[in-house]
């Protein structure tokens, strides 16, 4: 099963790599702008799942958002021991 680490090490590769037909690469591309209102979008689809629809809705917007906080530490070169050290 794919991980926190696992994924951010995938879009590590991605955004040296950048293989055609990346979203990850796209978004990188777009921009912190873009990916911040990205994250504030999902952000809100986790509360709106959480409320009001099950729990694997719930589950499934929870890994959108930690996708696209992942996509938002690289596009700021941030790595994992950067944000864990807060925790
Ligand atoms: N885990 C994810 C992931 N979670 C969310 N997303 C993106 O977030 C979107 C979900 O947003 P919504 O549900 O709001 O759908 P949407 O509004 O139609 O999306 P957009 O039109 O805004 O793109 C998806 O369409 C994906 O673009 C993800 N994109 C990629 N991954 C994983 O990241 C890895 C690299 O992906 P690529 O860079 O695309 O190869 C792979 O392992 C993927 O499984």
């Amino acid at each position: 099963m794919k991980t926190f680490d696992s994924l951010f090490a995938e879009l590590t590769d991605k955004a040296t790599s950048r293989p055609a037909g990346s979203g990850t690469v796209a978004q990188l591309d777009a921009g912190v702008h873009a990916i911040g209102k990205k994250i504030v979008e999902e952000a809100a689809e986790v509360w709106m799942a959480a409320e009001h629809e099950g729990a694997e809705r719930t589950a499934e917007e929870i890994s959108q958002l930690l996708y696209h906080l992942q996509v938002l530490m690289l596009a700021r070169g941030l790595t994992l021991e950067d944000v864990y050290r807060h925790l």
